[in-house]
């Protein structure tokens, strides 16, 4: 401990000495050393200066002896200061020369306070400024040299009246005035008006006022001027009739106003010249922060990846590598489209003024600046017609790119490239993402990788026709996931009703699945538990929020990084909560089946999981109005559409036409409720997902999939008629157990007992008709109705009379 507070000591003088750093690097003896030194040079100055105004002539005609020892001389700083000052005074800036004797006794000042050097920077520019100025002025009003401009004002002003006259020069002057005004007191025009403004308004109101009374009032706030007219007033008034005063709280309020504004200046300027030091606080511990502390002293930080702590991400080298990964520029291509494009336009009478184009994976993306005054709509309205004499299929027209001003005209290129898995997991943005949950879904039309955090999306909603790349899709982002997140941190919650499509992903059930405790796969292809698996996720919702509502927590990140502190105890239920990923594929096949029944609890996911980290993914063939609903899609910001075959359909998904017309083949639009990006998905293939999920599932694993709470639906639903003869062979066992427990949960039954989730809901049934456990009450367990297991006996005993 002594160890700990003494470290904790260095470590806040540490802070401190850095604070205190010296801006010069000079010893603080030193400092005062040459600090005083300017100081007495700057006073030595100002007094050579005021001598030279007296003795300067007189000193004048010895001057060229200087410096003669056995001269005498008049200044008062003798024979160096009459030198001096003839430099500065008479050869220099004249009588502005004193500015450079107070600059230098104020750049004493700093020096010995160790103040802020920039600061006084800014003095000595601007008094060098103010000194050539007021030297000009001077110089204007001598005809020849002398003391009041000097040299140099003398010498500018014969220059400017030269060129530009006497009326030049004063204006010059002037607007050397008005900058320095506006540059140094940040005034304005506006202020400048305003001023004048509030001076009137003053007048105003003291007109009003003094008419009521006699009495002389000084406002400060009034200018010279209004002072002078409102003092003819008072005398005025005072003279026709002396009465009571009302003066008071107007003129205080007029004080005040000013006090606020003078203190603020003041303020401001205490704040650039005051340094802060910042003191150190120690933080106020709690009790349970110190045993956190310890804990983690001791133990150092919650590792939830420590039971599965040498497993392994699969390697790079599992996926595949193409040969026709990289992007050819073919000229030819590109001119001939150009020529096209530009062609085109020209027989509709559309000008171009540039065009540049940008070669993606599939197509490419020409940029064209039209001629001024060349309608956009135009231009979009000839999308057919480019298309038709590019004789190519899925030409997308952008007009405008947003952001850009330009109209995009994006091109599929004769020969496109793939785009690999392996790309784009081993690209530096997806390997360095800081993300929650990143998913490279492929390239972007400028050949980028293309990097999002599902979390942030934070549910993505997935349509296209057959064939278009939907289930590589789901697969790319399943991947992305399984090369970035350790079994502890996501789990997978599979629907594929066709059965097919992620079955491959059985093999790592017991890595990064979760399922229902009942059921036996955890891949779900029966439409029916869907419904099961859904309630089941609102009920894990629901108990998530509790958690992080004990936890005083927003969302799941705070909670798991105030878990890991070890400031969750996990005795009151708390646990390291792995995200959840619901992956639904073939949506329409759901919906038409299940309809409401789906439709509401993935509403009520899609609108509160976000924060405790559920996740939805839905895939749809079918992207009609009847599945992809008004509720799902208001739920739903992010949406890839891949091709689909009618206008209607892209308006349904992306709310704008754009994935009717994308080339297939995992060609693809992606939004998340703003702009459309173009992408080209990342291509993994079967065997490179077997691959995957081999590597993985050959590791050590959990003993079982991560099981989602359990859910009775309404098919296991009470029929409180059960005959005494049809219970349970169990039945008796089930009682003691829920009873001794004092807990009436299927599951429980479930362990205990090693039964089947159907055999352990019916059970439950036959105890809540034997009045044991209390009716079913959603996400809670059921309540139990007998105290403890003299009381069920004596229950029934009472049943067999
Ligand atoms: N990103 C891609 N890059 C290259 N080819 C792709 C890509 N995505 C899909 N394809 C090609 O398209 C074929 C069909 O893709 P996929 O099976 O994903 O379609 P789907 O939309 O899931 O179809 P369905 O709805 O009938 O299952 C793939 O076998 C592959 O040849």
């Amino acid at each position: 401990m002594a160890k700990k507070i003494s470290k904790k000591n260095t470590s806040k003088t540490k802070s401190k000495v850095t604070l205190k750093k010296p801006s010069l690097k000079l010893s603080n003896q030193q400092k005062l050393v040459y600090g005083s030194l300017l100081i007495i040079i700057g006073v030595l100055l100002f007094i050579s200066f005021l001598s030279f105004i007296f003795t300067g002539k007189e000193d004048q005609s010895v001057l060229s002896n200087f410096p003669e020892r056995t001269e005498a001389y008049k200044n008062w700083a003798s024979q160096l200061g009459a030198w001096v000052s003839e430099l500065f005074i008479s050869r220099g800036f004249g009588i502005p020369s004193f500015i450079f004797s107070g600059l230098v006794f104020l750049s004493g000042v700093y020096v010995t306070l160790n103040l802020k050097k920039s600061r006084l920077t800014k003095h000595w520019i601007w008094g060098t400024l103010i000194a050539i100025w007021l030297s000009i002025l001077f110089g204007f009003f001598t005809h020849k040299y002398d003391f009041l401009g000097g040299t140099i004002g003398f010498e500018i002003n014969q220059f400017l009246q030269d060129y530009i006259g006497k009326i030049g020069t004063i204006l010059l002057l002037l607007f050397g005035l008005i900058s320095y005004l506006a540059i140094r007191f940040k005034v304005t025009g506006e202020s400048i008006v305003s001023l004048f403004r509030s001076a009137k308004r003053n007048i105003n109101e003291d007109l009003t006022l003094d008419n009521e009374t006699v009495t002389v009032a000084v406002d400060n706030s009034l200018t010279e001027e209004a002072e002078s007219i409102k003092s003819a007033f008072e005398i005025n008034l005072e003279q026709s009739e002396p009465t009571i005063s009302k003066h008071s709280s107007p003129k205080s309020s007029s004080e005040e106003v000013k006090i606020e504004v003078e203190s603020t200046k003041e303020k401001e300027a205490e704040t650039s010249e005051l340094k802060v030091e910042v003191e150190h606080i120690a933080e106020e511990k709690s009790e349970t922060d110190n045993l956190s502390d310890k804990l983690v002293e001791d133990f150092g930080l919650f590792d939830p990846t420590l039971e599965l702590g040498k497993y392994q991400f699969p390697p790079l080298d599992l996926l595949k590598k193409y040969d026709n990964e990289g992007i050819s520029i073919d000229q030819e291509e590109l001119e001939e489209n150009k020529n096209r494009i530009v062609e085109t336009l020209n027989n509709y009478k559309i000008g171009i003024s540039s065009i540049k184009a940008t070669i993606g994976p599939t197509v490419t993306l020409y940029e064209i600046v039209p001629d001024a005054g060349i309608r956009i709509s135009k231009i979009k309205n000839l999308e057919d017609d480019i298309a038709l004499s590019l004789s190519a299929l899925g030409i997308r027209i952008i007009a405008p790119i947003p952001g850009k001003g330009t109209i995009g005209i994006e091109v599929p290129n004769k020969k496109a490239t793939i785009v690999s898995m392996r790309s784009v997991i081993a690209s530096q943005k997806f390997q360095q993402s800081k993300m929650q949950l990143p998913i490279a879904f492929g390239k972007t039309i400028s050949n980028e990788t293309f990097v999002v955090d599902l979390a942030k999306m934070p549910h993505l909603l997935m349509a296209g026709a057959t064939g278009q790349g939907k289930s590589v899709g789901l697969n790319a982002v399943l991947t992305s996931l399984l090369y970035k997140k350790h079994p502890a941190e996501v789990k997978f919650v599979l629907v594929d009703p066709k059965k097919v499509e992620l079955t491959l992903f059985n093999k790592i059930e017991r890595h990064y699945l979760a399922k229902l405790p009942d059921s036996e796969e955890a891949i779900i292809t029966d439409n029916t538990k869907v419904i099961n698996t859904l309630n089941s996720l609102c009920i894990e919702m629901d108990n998530r929020y509790e958690l992080l509502k004990n936890a005083f927590c927003r969302n799941i990140a705070e909670y798991n990084a105030k878990f890991k502190a070890r400031k969750l105890n996990p005795n009151d239920g708390h646990q390291f909560l792995p995200y959840i990923v619901l992956v639904v594929d073939e949506f329409a096949d759901l919906i038409m089946t299940a309809g409401k029944e789906v439709e509401t609890p993935i509403a009520r996911l899609a609108q509160l999981a976000r924060a405790i980290g559920i996740h939805l993914i839905i895939a749809t063939q079918r992207p009609s109005v009847n599945v992809i609903t008004g509720i799902i899609k208001a739920n739903f910001p992010a949406r890839i559409a891949f091709r689909v075959t009618s206008k209607i359909d892209s308006r349904t998904i992306l709310d704008g036409s754009g994935a009717d017309q994308l080339i297939g083949r995992g060609d693809m639009l992606y939004t998340q409720g703003n702009d459309l990006i173009r992408l080209q998905c990342a291509f993994v293939d079967t065997p490179e997902v077997e691959r995957i999920t081999e590597f993985i599932g050959s590791q050590k694993a959990y003993p079982d999939a991560h099981l989602l709470p359990e859910y009775v639906g309404e098919e296991g639903g009470t029929n409180l008629d059960i005959d005494i003869e049809d219970r349970d062979k169990l039945f008796r066992e089930a009682a003691e157990v829920i009873v001794t427990a004092q807990q009436g949960s299927a599951s429980l039954l479930q362990r205990k007992l090693k039964l089947g989730y159907n055999r352990a809901g019916r059970i439950i049934d036959q105890l809540e008709a034997a009045g044991i456990v209390g009716p079913f009450e959603g996400s809670k367990a059921r309540q139990v109705l007998v105290p403890d297991l003299v009381a069920l006996d004596q229950l029934l005993e009472n049943e067999n009379q």
